[in-house]
């Protein structure tokens, strides 16, 4: 596991940024799997820079997000699909038949966690995987308990998620209860991850995340067993790590 800090979350996220680029370098059809919540929000702007500068091309690019809340209207404000849209796909040259998010909409949840799993296989799996964490260790929405073995799913979200997703809505009354979301198995099958955190409230998840026990009341913790992944995180982010 590598680990990078910095000393403001513009530089982390170009960094982040720069790691795709690189990636789409090698390998222009690239899997790519895609994150929702603030923190990635400024390698989002930092990828459509590079596109304008004509550094990137999204035109053969795939893309899956990890997770989408549930249930929800794709055209609803708060969806994850309008996030990605406001956030990259509507800057960016990519076919709309090349972007997959859970269907917040589906009558069927089983089945479409089971076509979105397969869709990701026929795909080839995701080559790189950007991640955000929550304050209590969720990685996608595996909040704490999760199985390390689970797969994409339906999940209740936990009180405090729900809280600290509510600066998005009217009220906390109106944020969903529940979301689809790749399971930390699928997560981990992901080739390389890169791992975003800013901002002092992540300390105490990151801290116990790269240096605590590997245990499943702390999603991200499992990460230690990737084989390539890389923690980018500002100075507030890391404070908490143990420097001995
Ligand atoms: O980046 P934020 O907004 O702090 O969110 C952290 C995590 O919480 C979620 O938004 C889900 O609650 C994830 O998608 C994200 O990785």
């Amino acid at each position: 596991m590598q680990v990078q800090v910095f000393e403001d979350y513009d530089t982390l996220s170009r960094y982040a940024a720069d790691i795709f680029l690189e990636q789409i370098k090698k390998k222009s059809d690239s899997v790519l799997g895609l994150a929702t919540g603030g923190t990635p929000e400024g390698f989002y702007r930092h990828l459509i820079t590079s596109y304008k500068d004509q550094k990137l091309d999204f035109s053969r690019l795939r893309t899956f997000n990890l997770d989408e809340y549930y249930p929800i209207k794709r055209e609803h404000p708060q969806s994850y699909w309008t996030f990605m849209h406001d956030h990259l796909f509507a800057y960016v040259n990519i076919p709309t038949s090349n972007i997959h998010l859970p269907n917040g909409e589906t009558t069927n949840v089983d089945a479409e966690c089971n076509r979105y799993e397969e869709e990701i296989g026929a795909n080839g799996g995701v080559d790189i995987q950007i991640l955000g964490i929550g304050e209590n260790g969720h990685i996608g929405f595996n909040e704490p308990g999760a199985s390390f073995d689970s797969r994409t799913r339906m999940v209740e979200l936990t009180k405090n998620t729900i809280q600290a997703n509510s600066r998005y809505f009217d009220s906390v009354e109106d944020v969903p209860r529940h979301a689809i979301t790749m399971g930390i198995a699928s997560i981990m099958q992901s080739k390389k991850i890169v791992i975003l955190a800013a901002g002092v409230k992540k300390a105490e998840a990151v801290a116990k995340a790269i240096q605590g026990e590997i245990t499943e009341a702390m999603p991200a913790s499992i990460l230690q067993k990737h084989p390539d992944v890389i923690f980018l995180l500002d100075k507030e982010a890391a404070s908490l790590l143990n420097h001995n």
